[in-house]
């Protein structure tokens, strides 16, 4: 029965996780036809394959998983995300021209959007302009045009700014394409296609269309839609091979994503291509989440006379985290000091970490049975799949998600105050990887809620590496006997 119920768990898992799937990723560009037009439910015909990048549509195979991986991460991270990333940090800009005054708006009035925009905006629930936006908007609705290359972590409003930005710089009476945005990967087009819809959706005379793999459109024709979202190769397609859209009438191309686009083979040089077509006055914007050394050398080959805009992650602390271990001698014994911990506290919501696939589906099985709500998140899972299991979680359907750090990694799940690391966080050599253990417990000063992190440590080399991470960070990790429910229990207080 108890084996049953984990197997019904998964099941409906995995079937949420195909309905999901195929509601948020496939079925996308059919939802909003009238903006999208005809030729974008097209796309949808051909989109039967998961995550994928270009590089493989064109049969090359990616060899490194560390490159879907970012692609799949920056996915999830859009899927799961519903609001804005707040920080304090200031943001650091470069003007082109330092003697001309540098704008900065504290209001969407005062950017003087078209009316139209301003419903959009406020449509999604915007009230005033997130910290990127609040410098990227003036210098990219500036006349004449201005380049940009800005670079914020993920979910600070960067898609929200460029896609205002096209959205104010096309002119609908004009039928054919004025603004190209690629993106590395069908579904994160997709997901951008989905903010111009939405913020656009008072301005129905602009249209979109997908460039994207399969958008299978005749020979000779010529795209009427003002923007163009799609992946790098079908994009240099349609304006260099197909001719479908003129390069020379594009008054805005950006490039979203630079970090992941980099990261797969081929986009370079297919973006590089796309924007050697272009008119020299075309205003380029690029974005990145990060800005390494690779990044920040096709940013330049991309964006001529940048301005440039940076804005510094929030650091997390480990300030507000009580952190607990608890001494154990195999899993078996940590699994039953884990039951020890749920029967004396109340807790909401709780990730697990364990080192490998096969130990957090073990695990998983034996929450399971005892009457756990467990989700899973497991390597071998499609992104879709993965997504549609946070969401799961994050909507409290399950209370528990058990996951690999490979899984996790770069996904934040705010609302879990509980974090347990079943496996402490290592790298490949076997030292702590304290990174990991910091971005799995640590919090934003500025969200500052109180956690709770308990580690599990079954031998002499876990104690070692639980030693370390302590002396990394200069903060004591108290014992935890769980056999002492009354000790268990003062803990939460
Ligand atoms: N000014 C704003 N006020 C409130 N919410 C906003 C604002 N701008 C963007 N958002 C919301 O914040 C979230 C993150 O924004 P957005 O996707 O533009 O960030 P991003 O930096 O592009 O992230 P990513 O790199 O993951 O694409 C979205 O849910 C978006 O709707």
């Amino acid at each position: 029965m108890a084996t049953d119920s984990w197997a019904q768990a998964v099941d409906e898992q995995e079937a949420a996780a195909e309905s999901i799937g195929s509601l948020q990723i496939k079925d996308k560009p059919e939802e909003n036809v009238s903006f999208a037009a005809g030729t974008t439910a097209n796309a949808t015909d051909s989109s039967s394959g998961a995550a994928k990048t270009e590089a493989e549509e064109g049969g090359k195979s990616t060899d490194d998983d560390d490159k879907e991986d970012k692609a799949a991460q920056s996915l999830l991270n859009k899927l799961i995300r519903n609001n804005l990333v707040n920080t304090t940090n200031q943001v650091e800009v470069l003007q082109k021209d330092p003697n001309s005054p540098l704008y900065s708006v504290k209001s969407f009035e005062e950017l003087r959007l078209k009316p139209q925009l301003l419903q959009g905006v406020y449509g999604l629930g915007f009230n005033r302009p997130s910290k990127i936006q609040e410098t990227a908007l003036p210098m990219m609705l500036a006349e004449p045009p201005q380049n940009l290359i800005a670079q914020s972590q993920s979910g600070t409003g960067k898609t929200a700014a460029f896609v205002l930005a096209m959205l104010s710089h096309v002119d609908p009476n004009n039928k054919y394409p004025q603004c190209l945005c690629v993106s590395p990967t069908y579904e994160l087009a997709l997901q951008t296609g989905k903010v111009i819809e939405q913020m656009g959706k008072h301005y129905p005379e602009v249209q979109l269309v997908y460039a994207i793999r399969g958008n299978k459109l005749q020979r000779g024709m010529k795209l009427q839609e003002q923007i163009v979202i799609g992946t790098p190769g079908t994009m240099l397609d349609w304006c260099g091979k197909f001719k479908f859209i003129d390069p020379k009438k594009v008054k805005v191309f950006v490039l979203d994503e630079a970090d992941v686009m980099i990261a797969t083979q081929g986009h370079q040089d297919q973006s590089i291509r796309i924007q050697r077509m272009l008119p020299k006055n075309c205003q380029m914007l690029l974005f990145s989440a990060t800005f390494e050394e690779s990044v920040w050398n096709f940013a330049q080959r991309i964006v001529p006379d940048p301005n440039i805009i940076k804005l510094k992650r929030e650091e997390e602390t480990l300030d507000t985290i009580k952190q607990y271990y608890v001494l154990c001698n195999c899993k078996e014994e940590k699994f039953q000091a884990l039951c020890n911990i749920y029967g004396a506290i109340t807790i909401a919501q709780a990730m697990i970490f364990c080192h490998t696939r096969k130990t957090a589906g073990w695990l998983a099985g034996e929450l399971s049975r005892e009457g756990h709500q467990v989700a899973l998140l497991s390597g071998e899972m499609q992104v879709e799949q993965r997504a549609a299991v946070i969401e799961r979680f994050r909507g409290g359907k399950e209370k528990v998600l058990v996951t690999t750090n490979v899984c996790a990694r770069g996904i934040d799940v705010e609302q879990v105050s509980v974090v347990i690391n079943f496996d402490l966080p290592v790298d490949k050599d076997g030292n702590p990887d304290n990174e990991t253990y910091l971005h799995r417990i640590g919090r934003t000063g500025r969200f500052g809620k109180r956690g709770l992190a308990i580690n599990m440590v079954d031998s002499k080399m876990s104690m070692n590496i639980l030693n370390r991470i302590q002396e990394h960070f200069n903060k004591k990790i108290e014992k935890l006997d769980t056999d002492d429910l009354d000790e268990i229990e003062k803990i939460a207080s």
